[in-house]
């Protein structure tokens, strides 16, 4: 039987915010091609952890990817093995070309080579933004500048993307379309994680899912081990899961339904 790598190994990490502790002793691996996805209520430190994954916040603890501690990875290297995409990015003056583009300094020179123009286009072209790709980041609208976002992610082409709410501001059929890119994704092989609000979205297309609750894993469970009782300690309301064949749909506040 083939073992698969671990991608991710995540051990004992702690962070805190002015002495206020917003991760305790969280533990978890992710392992090569999978995708997990990240829930939680407001406040229960989801953002925090990934940016820690992303090295972007120093914490107690050690975060390993293939094998190696960030700590001992400099911003480049992390770079080619890891893409973050955030909550929201500042929509500046960059055109959307030029902003995707970045996504491949880990590789540039001073100037970009056509394996590098050649990325950001397929990436426009996934993302079905390249109509945009002379307009103004300040222009585009929540949604657009959410998938340009993504977009950059992609043409970093790294084995690991990490995702922080990547349907917000999404229309249903955009977010519908972001997460069978992200299903696409993990079937090239590459390893996702997402923080995700959306539980209905989460359950449907999630294959792992790692709950949190106050800086805490209160469970890590694949979608046939979803348990209710997990699901409704986590989010402190009642959530029934409900199997339609293939399909998974939380019933939340079910018991007053
Ligand atoms: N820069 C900061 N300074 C102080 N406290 C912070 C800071 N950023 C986050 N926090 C606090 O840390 C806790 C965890 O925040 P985090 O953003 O990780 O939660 P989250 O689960 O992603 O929440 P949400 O679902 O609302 O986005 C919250 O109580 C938040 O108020």
């Amino acid at each position: 039987m083939k073992v698969k790598v671990k991608v991710i190994e995540v051990s004992n990490l702690e962070f805190s915010y002015n002495g206020k502790n917003v991760l305790r002793g969280v533990n978890f691996d992710v392992g090569e091609g999978e995708f997990l996805v990240i829930l939680g209520p407001n406040g229960a430190g989801k953002t925090t952890l990934l940016r820690c994954i992303a090295g972007i916040l120093k914490c107690k603890g050690d975060v390993k990817v293939f094998g190696k501690s960030i700590r001992d990875m400099n911003r480049l290297e992390l770079a080619k093995l890891l893409a973050y995409v955030p909550q929201r990015v500042e929509p500046g003056f960059l055109r959307v070309f030029d902003f995707v583009l970045l996504g491949r300094r880990p590789y540039m020179g001073l100037s970009p080579r056509r394996e590098d123009l050649e990325a950001v286009r397929r990436a426009l072209k996934l993302l079905r933004v390249e109509e945009f790709e002379d307009r103004v980041m300040k222009t585009l609208s929540g949604g657009e500048l959410q998938k340009v976002a993504i977009a950059r992610a992609i043409a970093q082409e790294t084995p690991v993307i990490l995702l922080d709410e990547p349907t917000n501001n999404l229309d249903p059929k955009s977010q519908i379309d972001v997460m069978r890119i992200i299903k696409d994704l993990i079937g090239e092989g590459k390893t996702v994680i997402t923080v995700m609000h959306d539980l209905t979205l989460a359950l449907r297309f999630g294959e792992k899912f790692l709950f949190l609750k106050d800086g805490e894993v209160t469970g890590i469970m694949t979608r046939d081990e979803l348990e209710d009782r997990v699901l409704s300690e986590t989010y402190g309301i009642s959530v029934k899961v409900a199997k339609l064949g293939r399909e998974i749909v939380p019933l939340v506040g079910a018991d007053s339904l």
